[in-house]
C-alpha cells in the first residue's frame, strides 16, 4: 500500500518487537492474552517513539522543498518536539520548536528536564510560550514559521504530533502492515489493538492500515487529549485523507473510528490515581515504563476494558507502546514515593 511513498529511515531497520506480557496478563485475571508492540524502542534517535515513524514519510518532502529548518510545536514536555529535534540533528537541518503551556505542573524542574532537556541538548531552538493546550493548528506555530522566513531561513512546518499533515498517517499504515507480517510469523491474530490518541495520526494510520483485513474498528483509541470531540474529528479527517492517498478512497466509515474518552481525566498531561496505578502495574509486572501523559492513560484504559469484560475473555490484545518515558522526569514529585 505504501510502495509509491518515499521513506527516510529514522527507525531501526527491523520491525519493532511484539512481546507477550505474561505477568501483566496474569495480574489482570489471565483470561485475556496481552502483547505489546514496542514502538518506544524503535530507534536510536533520542530514545525513539511514534513520531519517528510519521516523520520518515515527511522528511523526504522537507528535503525536496529545499528546507533548512524544521519548525514544530508541542507542550513543554512534548515527545513530538524532541523527535523533531532529533530528526533535524540527524539529517543536518536546523530546528525551531514552540513549547506551549499545555500542562499545569507541580514540579519546579518541569521545564528543564526530560524531553525539553533532550530537545535543547540536540541544538533545537526551544521557544516557550504561554498559550494553552490545543491539538489543532496554532498561531504560535505559524508565527514561528514566519520568523524563520524573516531571518532568511527556509522553514518546513510540521504541526503538533505531525498529525494534521498530508503524509502524517502513512507511518502507522506501515505499522499495521508490520503487525500482519509478525502475526503470520507468530501464528496468531490480534482481536484488538489499544492505542493512545491525542493529535490523531497514529490511530488514524492504524485504522487505515487494518481496514483491508476488517479490523479498523478493532483499533481502540484511548483519548488522552481531554477534548474528545475535536480529537475524533481530527482522527476521522486524517484517516479519510490517508485512505485516499493510498487508494482506499471512501473506505473509512464513522463506525471504523472507535475512541474511548473515559480515561483522559482530570486533564491532558495530568495523571489520575488510576493512571498512576496503571503505570505502577506495568512497571512492576513487566518493567515496561509508561508515562503520565499518554501511555499511562492507554494502559489504564486497557486494564479497565479487560476488568469490565469489554475486551472479552479469550481475546488477544496488542498494546501499542508509543514511547513517552522521558516526560516522567517532569513528574518526579508525583512519583517521589514510587
Ligand atoms: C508517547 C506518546 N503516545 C501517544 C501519543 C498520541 O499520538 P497522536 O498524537 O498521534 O494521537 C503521543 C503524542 N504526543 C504529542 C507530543 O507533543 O508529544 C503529539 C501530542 C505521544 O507522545
Amino acid at each position: 500500500m505504501l510502495k509509491k511513498f518515499e521513506r527516510y529511515p529514522l527507525t531501526f531497520p527491523h520491525p519493532t518487537p511484539i512481546e507477550r506480557l505474561g505477568r501483566l496478563s496474569e495480574a489482570l485475571g489471565g483470561k485475556v492474552e496481552i502483547y505489546a508492540k514496542r514502538d518506544d524502542c524503535n530507534s536510536g534517535l533520542a530514545l525513539g517513539g511514534n513520531k519517528l515513524r510519521k516523520l520518515e514519510y515527511i522528511v523526504p518532502d522537507a528535503i525536496a522543498q529545499g528546507a533548512d529548518t524544521l519548525v514544530s510545536i508541542g507542550g513543554v514536555q512534548s515527545n513530538h518536539t524532541r523527535m523533531v529535534a532529533a530528526t533535524a540533528a540527524k539529517i543536518g537541518m536546523k530546528c525551531v520548536v514552540v513549547q506551549e503551556a499545555w500542562v499545569p505542573h507541580e514540579d519546579a524542574v518541569y521545564d528543564r528536564v526530560g524531553n525539553i532537556l533532550l530537545t535543547r541538548l540536540m541544538g533545537a531552538e526551544s521557544r516557550i510560550v504561554e498559550d494553552g493546550f490545543d491539538i489543532g493548528i496554532r498561531r504560535s506555530w505559524e508565527d514561528a514559521i514566519q520568523s524563520v522566513r524573516d531571518a532568511g531561513g527556509k522553514p518546513y512546518g510540521i504541526p503538533a504530533g505531525a498529525s494534521v499533515h498530508p503524509l502524517g498517517g502513512l507511518g502507522y499504515v506501515r505499522f499495521a502492515e508490520e503487525v500482519r507480517a509478525q502475526e503470520a510469523e507468530m501464528g496468531l491474530r490480534f482481536d484488538y489493538i489499544i492505542v493512545c490518541v491525542v493529535t490523531g495520526s497514529t490511530q488514524a494510520g492504524m485504522i487505515v492500515g487494518f481496514k483491508p483485513d476488517g479490523r479498523a474498528s478493532r483499533v481502540i483509541g484511548i483519548d488522552a487529549s481531554g477534548t474528545p470531540e475535536q480529537c475524533r474529528a481530527q482522527v476521522a479527517s486524517i484517516a479519510r485523507n490517508t485512505a485516499s492517498l493510498i487508494g482506499l478512497k471512501d473506505a473509512i466509515t464513522d463506525n471504523d473510528i472507535v475512541i474511548i474518552p473515559d480515561y483522559a481525566y482530570p486533564a491532558y498531561g495530568v495523571p489520575s490515581r488510576e493512571t498512576n496505578e496503571a503505570i505502577r502495574l506495568a512497571a512492576r509486572t513487566e518493567a515496561m515504563i509508561t508515562d503520565p501523559v499518554y501511555e499511562g492513560k492507554s494502559m489504564q484504559g486497557l486494564i479497565d476494558l479487560v476488568a469490565k469484560g469489554t475486551i472479552p475473555a479469550g481475546s488477544k490484545v496488542l498494546y501499542a507502546h508509543l514511547g513517552g518515558a522521558p516526560a516522567l522526569n517532569g513528574y518526579a514529585y508525583t512519583y517521589r514515593n514510587g
